[in-house]
């Protein structure tokens, strides 16, 4: 467990994984404008100053990309599927350390850490080997003495902004099919949470990721940095992950040069219960889905609709479950809760918990910031919440569960698609038939269905509405980096 004394280095097995420089062209530098803290959210500590760049060094580092992609387009899918591979093996090797150093900066605990390691790691095994299979296609020719082929070609430098809350996952969840197509990898990561972005950089130096393939450009200016991206013509294609907010400013900006987008934005994830459903299950379903990374992810349960007939016996089940969370230091043995990002997000949950009591909601365990002070807030359970308070419309992004009572099935898929977010969704129920017809009446773009947990890299993960563009994950992943040429030949 980290105290003022003790320095993250001297937890790591391997202490020189703890990077602070920029990488950019396979080589480490210093930041222009100095360098910008790294605290520990846990302790409100400094864990490492990283180096700040400036815009001048991200046009830089863009055009070391574009170069390096030209090289790195012409090796084989396969070529590229050994050299991922190997960066998936130093991964795996090194995550312990790596988990020490994302719990250091993000705060969640060292086994949700650890295990969001093994999960960003899966990208870039799936997508190594699914560079092997980048097919295009022949089409029969529309006259006697026409060919027609469908190549498949990498869409150039890629950029990449990302969130805090997975900080290693969100990343690789792009660059492993940026890569694997054979497109050249920028990425801003959040200045939350650098550390996890550079000793990727570090491990693909290490893999054989040939100078300027994968570059981390930290920075605190954020929207400088996003123009930059936007603006520059040598960079193709636009990846981003975070806040609905955020994403419209840069589709407006990428809007300029026509720019190709991916946009991984906010969620509002209903968790409906019916009154056939397996209620421990759908406890059990709902504290992971809900308290996974302190409530911080962008699928969580945001409204947990639960039908009348079933909603006291669910009510207490949850709460007996919520108040056996452990909350503390992400370091420390035991923990299962740790803190929020920062300041902001707990006044957020407070926000959420005053405008349900004060509309006639109550407050059923929790709803206070924890005696550990800082940002540690009690897991929370508030019941009588309704569709016109805020936690109904706004993600809260916190280990805050609002229970809605409903009684009829088409009542409640209204309430669940009455967002502007489109992102996760969930339901709890034994009979097909409803099965069927709520899953398929569901206006998101992921349906869990008697499951709080739908990460995998092995699925398409997206949304609709204003929950995003494009998908990540699955064979589907690769289309977002790859660019689909028509040629038509005269024989
Ligand atoms: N759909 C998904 O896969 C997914 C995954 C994780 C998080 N999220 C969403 O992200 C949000 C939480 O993360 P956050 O607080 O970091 O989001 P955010 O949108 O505030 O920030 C995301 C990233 O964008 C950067 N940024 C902020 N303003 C910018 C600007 N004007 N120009 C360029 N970059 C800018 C930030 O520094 C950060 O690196 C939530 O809404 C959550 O739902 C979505
Ligand atoms: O916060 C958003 C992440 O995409 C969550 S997940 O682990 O990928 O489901």
């Amino acid at each position: 467990m980290l105290d003022a004394t003790t320095d993250l280095k001297s937890i790591l097995k391997n202490p020189d994984l703890l990077v602070t420089k920029a990488y950019v062209g396979g080589q480490w530098v210093d930041g222009d404008n100095g360098t910008f803290a790294v605290t520990n959210p846990a302790r409100g500590d400094v864990v490492a100053e990283v180096a700040d760049l400036s815009r001048a060094q991200v046009a830089g580092a863009i055009a070391q990309a574009e170069a390096a992609q030209k090289e790195w387009a012409k090796l084989t899918g396969k070529e590229r599927a050994v050299i991922l591979r190997r960066w998936f093996d130093l991964m795996m090797e090194n995550a312990a350390d790596l988990g020490k150093i994302l719990t250091a900066e993000q705060g969640k605990p060292l086994a949700e850490a650890v295990g969001e390691i093994g999960y960003g790691a899966s990208f870039i095994e799936f997508f190594g080997e699914e560079a092997k299979r980048v097919y295009g296609e022949t089409i029969p020719g529309h006259q006697r003495d026409k060919r027609i082929m469908v190549l498949k070609q990498p869409i150039g430098v890629a950029a990449s902004i990302t969130p805090w809350n997975f900080p290693n996952a969100m990343i690789t969840r792009k660059a492993g099919p940026a890569l694997a197509a054979g497109c050249a990898f920028v990425a801003r990561p959040a200045a939350e949470t650098p550390l996890s972005a550079l000793v990727l950089g570090a491990l693909a130096e290490q893999a054989g990721i040939p100078a300027g393939v994968f570059n981390v450009v930290p920075s605190s200016r954020s929207s400088e940095i996003g123009k930059e991206f936007c603006e520059n013509p040598g960079v193709r294609k636009l990846t981003f992950t975070g806040s609905t907010e955020v994403g419209r400013i840069l589709l407006r900006q990428a809007s300029e040069q026509v720019m190709k987008c991916s946009m991984e934005l906010g969620g509002n994830a209903p968790f409906i219960v019916f009154d056939d459903a397996d209620l421990d299950a759908a406890v059990e379903g709902a504290m992971l889905c809900k308290f996974r990374n302190n409530g911080q992810t962008c699928v969580c349960a945001n409204r947990i609709y639960v039908q009348a007939g079933v909603y006291d016996a669910f009510a207490a089940k949850l709460k007996a479950a919520v108040e056996a969370l452990q909350v503390g230091d992400g370091l420390a043995d035991g923990t299962t809760t740790g803190p929020l990002i920062n300041s902001d997000a707990v006044a957020k949950v407070e926000e959420h918990i005053k405008d349900v009591t004060d509309k006639g909601g109550a407050v059923l365990t929790g709803g206070l910031p924890h005696d550990l002070g800082g940002t540690f807030f009690q897991p929370t359970i508030v019941t009588g919440v309704t569709q016109d308070m805020l936690v109904a419309q706004d993600e809260t992004f916190g280990p805050l569960a609002p229970l809605f009572k409903f009684d009829d099935e088409d009542d409640v898929i209204a309430m669940a698609n009455d967002t502007i977010f489109g992102l996760a969704s969930y339901f709890y129920a034994k009979d097909l038939s409803r099965v069927y017809k709520v899953a398929e009446a569901l206006e998101y773009g992921i349906v869990g269905v008697n499951t709080g947990i739908i990460s995998t890299e092995l699925g398409p993960f997206g949304g609709v509405k204003q929950s995003g563009l494009g998908r990540e994950g699955s064979h589907h992943g690769m289309e977002d980096y790859l660019e689909m040429k028509y040629v038509c030949l005269s024989v």
